[in-house]
């Protein structure tokens, strides 16, 4: 048996259809990467274009993002990043209703009535909230892809200890604030039913909607409470592992790098940090925390795969690209290294980040010049979040307005109920 040979010479037929389908295809690759340029940093050269598989860049970038923001695992980095996605592209970010503060009513389980009228129909959702898959699903357009961050639970709640002393009243009851007095008995100064009891205790469990307190012992619940999160979640991102996570994150949307640039947001200063440097406590943290714990070890083991499908090599090489690529644009933005400062002591107000309490900086940056910032992008690369989230209500309500879009009030029994949740951060 012999493979019939393939004709040398097309039919005029074949051959206009095939030239019609090339011709179709060169638009199709023209207008995306049109598409895609339209909306490139203007003021700031292109990254040279680099990606592995080479043809990411071919597919068109997706455009509706739901975020959610787990507390103190470099999550508002992430949030700044996507803000400034969907200003450049001119998509709408779901933003909080004034009477939630900057959060979508955090700690209450999010529901679409805590999103502002003139923030509607969205594309982009990136603010802390607790999350209801139901409601999202109601807010959010169908193609949406579901994107979150964890981070390793005995720096996590180091942080959130440190962070939240004076708003959870477990911290604020262990004398002289100690960290190890509390871990040597949590539960004489932990109870679970009261305000901010969440950042006490399994916080990423909470934040993900599930049930802090179920025991650890319970061999079915978090199995199922984990398979869930992965049917929802295309990508679950992890802190120590920033820049691979953001790769993993322009591969699944087929994003530039130019569109993962960043600077580091909400650090707190070295002198706010308690060092954990015993195995004792880190494993403390871990035992109060299990439920995190499992959490995070399992998703850090599917975050390895997920590198190793993309190629760690092709990673890593992404990652020097995007250093490279962060340096120039610090370089751009504050004439040489980044201006790292304690609140106070940047000049222009619009970019002091919030300060939790007395006993602890959260330090932000300046813009060089005391005139008005070298361009608007910088500026928002270092804005803080409750700025910025400001700043995008009313733009986007401004936007909203013109297009008389009919004002959708909060429900009035919504509104009352709301609790004196969470402590306010105003700049
Ligand atoms: N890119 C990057 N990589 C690793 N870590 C980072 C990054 N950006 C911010 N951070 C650290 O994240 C902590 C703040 O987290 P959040 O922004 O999620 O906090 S908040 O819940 O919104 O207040 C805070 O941690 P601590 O300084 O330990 O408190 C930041 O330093």
């Amino acid at each position: 048996m012999t493979c019939p040979l393939p004709s040398l010479f097309y039919s005029p037929k074949t051959m206009s259809r095939k030239k019609a389908l090339l011709l179709l295809l060169l638009a199709f690759s023209t207008g995306t990467l049109l598409l895609r340029q339209s909306a490139h940093l203007g003021w700031f050269p292109k990254s040279p274009s680099f990606s592995c598989p080479p043809l990411l860049s071919l597919r068109p970038k997706h455009t509706a993002v739901a975020f959610l923001k787990t507390h103190k695992t470099a999550s508002t980095t992430v949030q700044n990043l996507l803000f400034r996605f969907a200003e450049r592209n001119n998509l709408t970010v779901a933003l909080p209703h004034h009477a939630c503060d900057h959060q979508f009513c955090y700690p209450r389980n999010f529901s679409s009535r805590f999103v502002h009228p003139y923030t509607l129909p969205p594309r982009f959702i990136a603010s802390h909230l607790r999350f209801n898959r139901e409601e999202l699903r109601r807010l959010m357009p169908n193609d949406t892809i579901y994107i979150t961050i964890l981070r390793e639970p005995v720096t996590m709640f180091e942080s959130l200890f440190s962070y939240y002393n004076q708003y959870c009243p477990a911290f604020k009851r262990v004398p002289n604030g100690s960290m190890e007095v509390f871990l040597d008995n949590p539960h004489s100064y932990y109870r679970p039913h009261e305000k901010y009891a969440m950042y006490a205790r399994n916080t990423l469990v909470y934040d993900l909607g599930g049930d802090p307190e179920h025991s650890p012992g319970d061999p079915t619940y978090l199995p199922a409470f984990i398979h869930q999160m992965e049917s929802i979640f295309s990508l679950v991102m992890l802190a120590e592992y920033f820049d691979e996570s953001l790769v993993l994150l322009r591969h699944l949307l087929a994003w530039d790098l130019d569109d993962i640039l960043y600077v580091k947001l909400n650090m707190r200063s070295p002198e706010s940090k308690l060092n954990i440097t015993s195995a004792r406590l880190a494993a403390q943290i871990r035992a109060w925390n299990a439920l995190d714990a499992h959490l995070y070890d399992h998703f850090n083991a599917t975050f390895w795969r997920k590198l190793n499908e993309v190629g760690r090599d092709c990673v890593q090489k992404e990652v020097h690209a995007l250093h490279r690529a962060c340096e120039r644009l610090a370089r751009h933005c504050f004439r040489g290294q980044p201006q790292l400062r304690p609140a106070m002591q940047i000049k222009n107000k619009e970019l002091r980040p919030w300060q939790p309490s007395a006993k602890v900086d959260i330090v932000g940056y300046d813009l060089p010049g005391s005139g008005p910032p070298l361009d608007e992008q910088c500026l928002k690369l270092v804005m803080p979040e409750v700025q910025y989230s400001r700043y995008l209500l009313r733009k986007q309500s401004l936007r909203n307005r013109r297009r008389a879009v009919p004002h959708r009030p909060l429900a009035p029994r919504g509104l009352l109920r709301l609790p004196r949740h969470p402590p306010p951060k105003t700049a």
